[in-house]
């Protein structure tokens, strides 16, 4: 696992240039499964999750050409193998999501159940199983935790509702419906902008899916693979901005300031960072044209305090929790935090804790009493948005002597943030990279210096 260290710094100022999205990438990779003709993707950011899924498509038997953030995958004649190991699915938790285009163009999957992925709490996909087993599917799972889905029957449309809004269970319902005669309903589905974006590939791909935010409802009229053989060309499209990576920026110049110029975002997507960091009076924001947003810190004059709720798009994302926990520490109030969709993502606690950090936990509630110095120290990532929260908390750290945070497994940032050391120094952040653990010096309890 690698190490980072950090140096504090005065003010982070630059100009980033914002990847595409991770988790909008993924979903529209493992959905190309399905595709009849050769397709090119751009805007695909170069992380280990889009390797890692990439290696299971090879796996299927797929070819493929990744470079310079441009991905082409060209249609499977013949499927090399079914069976999809845990070895490739322990990697990342979108290892889930080619289970319903493998099913709705072959008709077979066997994949392990051990995803990968961030370790912050349960995870079961029995509502992606619900949806496709409703449709007709066949599914077992054996004793080595291996689950098979096979169509050993006509499939018939469905109306779907999913107890809980997910947006893996999401992704897998509509591509288990697309070959489906007829016409399906998915009702309370997710409408993260990652969904948008799937949905906007399929469409371009020639199939047929409408999609009611207000309803949270999708309708997906069933077409034939003839249908699709029909639409002859390359199908061209670029995947979103990574909202995730943006808000992260966002929050650390609500930390450290100055200023930062963001460039390749949506402002829409943005809206529900921008808007509450903007009401609290921490950050000022300007557009500068339709993908591009600076962003200044304010003197924090207001004594201001935050009080976040995680939930579905558009509320507040629970990828972004950790990040602002850091900006909490800071602000002059007592902020909270309620975490409503991963049980267990307040692992992060723990280390600012040992920053010095004033938190306290209540099953899903954080309560941060604010003015707090981080200090730097050693510190472990448990998962990616912690990694994230750890480099923002070793960014923002003070000690007399210019310390270096030492941030270990620092390896759960490369899942998810394409080049981030390079972005950071871009943002006149001090930062180094070391392949294995620091034999650091310790010249205070738990603190340590660069020789
Ligand atoms: C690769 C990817 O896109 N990952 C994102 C996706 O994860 P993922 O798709 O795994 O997250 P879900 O939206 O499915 O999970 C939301 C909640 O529903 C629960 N649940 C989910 C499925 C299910 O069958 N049963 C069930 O109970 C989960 O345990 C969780 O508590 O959405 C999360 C919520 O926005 C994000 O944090 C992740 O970054
Ligand atoms: C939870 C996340 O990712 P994953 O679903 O891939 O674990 C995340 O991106 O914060």
């Amino acid at each position: 696992m690698k190490t980072l260290l950090v140096q504090e710094s005065q003010k982070i100022s630059g100009t980033i240039n914002i990847s595409g999205s991770k988790n909008a990438s993924l979903a529209i990779i493992a959905s190309a499964i399905i595709i009849e003709h050769p397709v090119k993707i751009s805007n695909v950011p170069n992380i280990l999750d889009v390797k890692n899924l990439l290696l299971i498509l090879k796996h299927i038997g797929f070819k493929f050409h990744f470079s310079k953030n441009e991905l082409l995958i060209y249609p499977l004649d013949k499927v090399q193998s079914y069976l999809i190991p845990r070895h490739l699915t322990s990697r990342l938790r979108a290892s889930n999501l080619i289970i319903s285009p493998l099913i709705s163009k072959y008709g077979k999957i066997k994949i392990s159940q051990d995803s990968g992925g961030c370790n912050i709490g349960a995870r079961p996909i029995d509502l992606h199983i619900y949806a496709i087993r409703k449709l007709g599917y066949h599914i077992t799972l054996s004793d080595q935790n291996y689950l098979s889905i096979y169509k050993n029957t006509k499939l018939f449309p469905q109306k779907i509702h999913l107890k809980k809004i997910s947006v893996g269970a999401t992704q897998n319902a509509i591509l288990a419906t697309v070959y489906i005669k007829g016409t399906t309903i998915i009702k309370n589905i997710a409408i993260e902008p990652e969904i948008i974006d799937l949905i906007s590939f399929l469409c371009k791909l020639g199939f047929k899916i409408y999609l009611n935010k207000k309803s949270r409802t999708i309708t997906v009229r069933g077409i034939t693979r003839e249908h699709i053989k029909a639409q002859k060309h390359t199908i061209v499209h670029q995947v979103i901005p990574d909202r995730i990576e943006a808000a992260t920026f966002i929050i650390s110049t609500a930390i450290n300031g100055d200023k930062i110029t963001l460039n390749n975002i949506n402002h829409c997507h943005l809206q529900n960072i921008l808007i509450p960091l903007t009401k609290s009076q921490i950050i000022r924001y300007t557009k500068l044209s339709k993908d591009s947003v600076q962003i200044s810190k304010t003197e924090f004059q207001f004594q201001p305090s935050m009080t976040i709720s995680t939930k579905p798009y558009p509320a507040f994302p629970s990828d972004v929790q950790p990040q602002i926990m850091v900006l909490m520490c800071y602000l002059n109030g007592t902020s909270k935090i309620t975490e409503n969709v991963f049980e267990q993502r307040f692992q992060h606690v723990y280390e600012l804790q040992k920053m010095g950090a004033n938190i306290r936990i209540k099953n899903k509630k954080a309560i941060i009493y604010g003015k707090k110095t981080l200090t730097p120290t050693k510190i472990q990532c448990s998962n990616l948005r912690s990694a994230a929260a750890m480099l923002l908390a070793g960014i923002s750290s003070k000690s007399a002597n210019k310390l270096y945070t030492i941030i270990e497994n620092a390896d759960h940032i490369t899942r998810g943030y394409e080049n981030i050391t390079e972005k950071l120094r871009k943002c006149s952040i001090h930062i180094q990279v070391l392949q294995e653990k620091y034999p650091s010096t310790v010249i205070q309890d738990n603190q340590y210096l660069i020789k």
